[in-house]
C-alpha cells in the first residue's frame, strides 16, 4: 500500500527527466506564446519589428539597459520611419504617428476611453484621477476634483502665488553679483511645489525656506524619474512597495535607494494628512472647518472638495483622499517648474526676444509699483506667444499615452480590435516639421498667424476626458513668476548647453535631460528693485 501511495505521488523520473521538465516546461510556454504573438493574436497583422510583437523584454532593453535609459522613444519613432504610421509596439499596444488620429483617439465625453492599466498603475496611485482606469469612474472623480480648478478658484490664489514669488525673488536676490549661478529647477520646484501644497492643502510645507529640503526632494522626484522606465515594465511595484509598514521602507528603501526613501516618506507624510483630515471631520474643528468652506469660492482644500462632492463614502476615504493628495501635488510640482525654467532659458537664449517680452509688461505696468494683473499678462502678444512657444517645444509629456476603447478604432484600413490599448505621443504633434515649420527652433513669433490646425495641434496639456485639469493654475503661476523674474533681474544664461541640458533625450513619462547635465542655470548680473513693495 505504502508503495502505491509513493508510486503514485511521485512519479519516478530519474534526475535528467527532472532536469527536463523543469526546463522544458517554460521553453515550451515561451515558445507557445511567442507563436500565438506573432501569429494568432489579433494584432499579429500589425506592421512591425518581429521582436518588438513577440516580447515585452524588447522594449525593457531600449528602455532600461541601453545607454543611459528610457531610450525606446527613440525605437518607435525609427519603427514609424521603417514601418509607416501604425506600428504594434510591444505585444499588446498600437502606436500611432499620425495627428489626424487625435480626435478619434483622445475622443472627448461622451466618447468612452479607459486607461491602459500597467500605464494608470505606474505611480502607484491607482485612487487618484491620473490613475484611475475606468472611463467612468474617472469622470466622477474628476468631477469631485473640479471646484478646486474653476476659473474662479484658479483666480482666487493670486495672492498666495504672489507670497511664493516674493520668496522666490529672495532666492535670486541672494545671488546677485555672485560668481554662483541659481540652479534654476530646484529653485523651481521649491516654488511650485510650495505654491501647489499651500493651494491644495493649506499648509506652508516651506520648501523654498529651506534649500536641503529643496534639494532632497529634488532628488527624489529625480529618482521618480529615473525609476520611471522600470516602474513602466513592473507598473504592480510601486503600489506594492506602498504597502508596506514606514519601518521597514525605512530600513530597506534608504539603503537601497535614499532619493527614493524621501519620496516615500512623502506618500506617508500625505497619507497622515489625509487620515486626520478623515478623524476631524464630525469633531466640532472639522465642523468649523467645513462652515468656513462653504462661504470660500475655493475649497479650503482638496479633501473639501471631495468630500463635498456627490462621491459615495467609500470614495472619501483616508487611502482616496491621501492619493488624490499626491497625486495633484506630483502633477502640478515638477511639469510648472520645468516649463518656467524652460522658458527663462529660450528668452536667454533669444535676446531681441527677451527685450520685446520685457518692454511689453513694463509699458503695461506704466507708473505702477506693481506687477500687472496676470489677466493683462495673459493679453500681451510677445509673452504669450513666449509661453506657448515654449510649452510646445517643452512637450512635457514624452511618454507615450495609451487609452483602450470598448469598440474597435477604425485607423484608415486598419480595424484595431475592441479594447487594444493604443497610444499617440505629444512630440510627435508638437514637434512635427508639417504642423510647425522648423519645429525644433523657438519662434514665437509663429504664433502671431498661427493657422487653424496648428492652434489645435497645441497640446502640451493633453486632450479629450484626461486632459490636465491643472491648466489654468499652470497659466496663472507661470505668468506672474517669469513676469516678474524677468523684469526684475537682469540674468545670464551659465554653462548651459540646449544638447546637454535642455533637450530631452531619455523618456521617463515627462522628459529628462542628459544624466550629466548639471541643470539649467543662470547668473544674476543685477536686481533692477522693481515690484519691490516694502
Ligand atoms: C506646464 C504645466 C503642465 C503641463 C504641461 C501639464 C500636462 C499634463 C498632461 C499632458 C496631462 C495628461 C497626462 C495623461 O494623460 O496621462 C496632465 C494631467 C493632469 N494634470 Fe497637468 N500639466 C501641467 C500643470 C499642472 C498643474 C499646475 C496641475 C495642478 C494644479 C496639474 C494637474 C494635473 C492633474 C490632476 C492631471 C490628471 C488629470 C486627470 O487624469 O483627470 N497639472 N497634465
Amino acid at each position: 500500500m505504502e508503495q502505491l501511495k509513493t508510486r503514485l505521488t511521485e512519479p519516478n523520473l530519474s534526475t535528467e527527466q527532472k532536469l527536463l521538465v523543469l526546463i522544458g516546461l517554460p521553453v515550451l510556454y515561451v515558445v507557445g506564446l511567442t507563436v500565438y504573438r506573432l501569429y494568432f493574436h489579433p494584432l499579429a497583422r500589425f506592421p512591425g519589428p518581429k521582436l518588438a510583437a513577440a516580447t515585452k523584454w524588447y522594449e525593457f532593453y531600449h528602455d532600461i539597459i541601453k545607454g543611459q535609459g528610457g531610450q525606446y522613444f527613440v525605437r518607435v519613432s525609427e519603427m514609424h520611419d521603417k514601418y509607416g504610421p501604425i506600428v504594434r509596439v510591444n505585444p499588446d499596444e498600437i502606436h500611432i504617428r499620425d495627428p489626424s488620429f487625435l480626435d478619434t483617439l483622445y475622443a472627448t465625453n461622451p466618447t468612452k476611453r479607459d486607461k491602459y492599466p500597467p500605464s494608470a498603475e505606474m505611480a502607484g496611485l491607482t485612487y487618484g484621477t491620473h490613475g484611475t482606469v475606468d472611463h467612468d469612474m474617472h469622470r466622477r472623480r474628476r468631477m469631485a476634483n473640479s471646484r478646486m480648478f474653476s476659473k474662479r478658484a484658479v483666480a482666487s490664489a493670486q495672492e498666495l502665488i504672489h507670497g511664493h514669488i516674493k520668496e522666490l525673488t529672495e532666492a535670486f536676490e541672494r545671488k546677485v553679483g555672485s560668481p554662483e549661478p541659481v540652479e534654476m529647477q530646484t529653485t523651481f520646484l521649491a516654488y511650485t511645489t510650495d505654491v501647489i501644497y499651500h493651494y491644495m492643502f493649506n499648509k506652508d510645507v516651506g520648501f523654498q525656506k529651506d534649500w536641503n529640503k529643496a534639494q532632497s526632494w529634488r532628488h527624489s522626484m529625480e529618482a521618480v524619474a529615473q525609476a520611471t522606465p522600470f516602474c513602466k515594465q513592473f507598473p504592480w511595484l510601486n503600489g506594492k512597495l506602498l504597502m508596506l509598514p514606514e519601518w521597514i521602507l525605512k530600513v530597506i528603501v534608504a539603503k537601497l535607494q535614499p532619493d527614493i526613501a524621501g519620496l516615500l516618506a512623502t506618500h506617508k507624510l500625505m497619507g497622515r494628512i489625509a487620515a486626520e483630515y478623515v478623524a476631524h471631520r464630525s469633531t466640532d474643528k472639522g465642523k468649523r472647518e467645513s462652515e468656513e468652506d462653504e462661504k470660500n469660492i475655493k475649497p479650503l482644500t482638496i479633501f473639501h472638495s471631495i468630500d463635498r462632492s456627490a462621491l459615495p463614502n467609500e470614495e472619501k476615504t483616508a487611502l482616496r483622499l491621501m492619493q488624490e493628495g499626491l497625486t495633484v501635488l506630483f502633477a502640478g510640482g515638477e511639469t510648472g517648474s520645468r516649463l518656467l525654467a524652460h522658458t527663462i532659458y529660450h528668452l536667454l537664449d533669444n535676446p531681441e526676444i527677451l527685450e520685446k517680452v520685457r518692454k511689453e509688461i513694463l509699458e503695461a505696468a506704466g507708473d505702477s509699483k506693481e506687477l500687472p494683473d496676470v489677466k493683462v499678462l495673459e493679453s500681451l502678444p510677445w509673452l504669450a506667444a513666449s509661453v506657448r512657444e515654449s510649452l510646445r517645444l517643452r512637450a512635457t509629456t514624452t511618454s507615450r499615452l495609451p487609452l483602450v476603447s470598448k469598440k474597435e478604432l477604425i485607423y484608415k484600413d486598419w480595424v484595431i480590435p475592441a479594447g487594444t490599448p493604443v497610444s499617440m505621443s505629444h512630440p510627435d504633434i508638437l514637434h512635427n516639421d508639417e504642423i510647425y515649420p522648423e519645429a525644433l527652433k523657438f519662434k514665437p513669433e509663429r504664433w502671431f498667424n498661427a493657422t487653424e490646425q496648428q492652434n489645435k495641434m497645441f497640446i502640451p496639456f493633453g486632450k479629450g476626458t484626461r486632459m490636465c485639469i491643472g491648466v489654468d493654475f499652470a497659466y496663472i503661476e507661470l505668468y506672474m513668476s517669469l513676469s516678474t523674474l524677468i523684469t526684475r533681474f537682469d540674468l545670464e544664461l551659465y554653462d548651459t548647453t540646449w544638447e546637454r541640458d535642455v533637450a530631452y533625450t531619455r523618456d521617463c513619462f515627462l522628459g529628462e535631460a542628459s544624466r550629466d547635465s548639471p541643470g539649467i542655470r543662470v547668473k544674476v548680473l543685477a536686481d533692477n528693485k522693481r515690484w519691490v513693495s516694502d
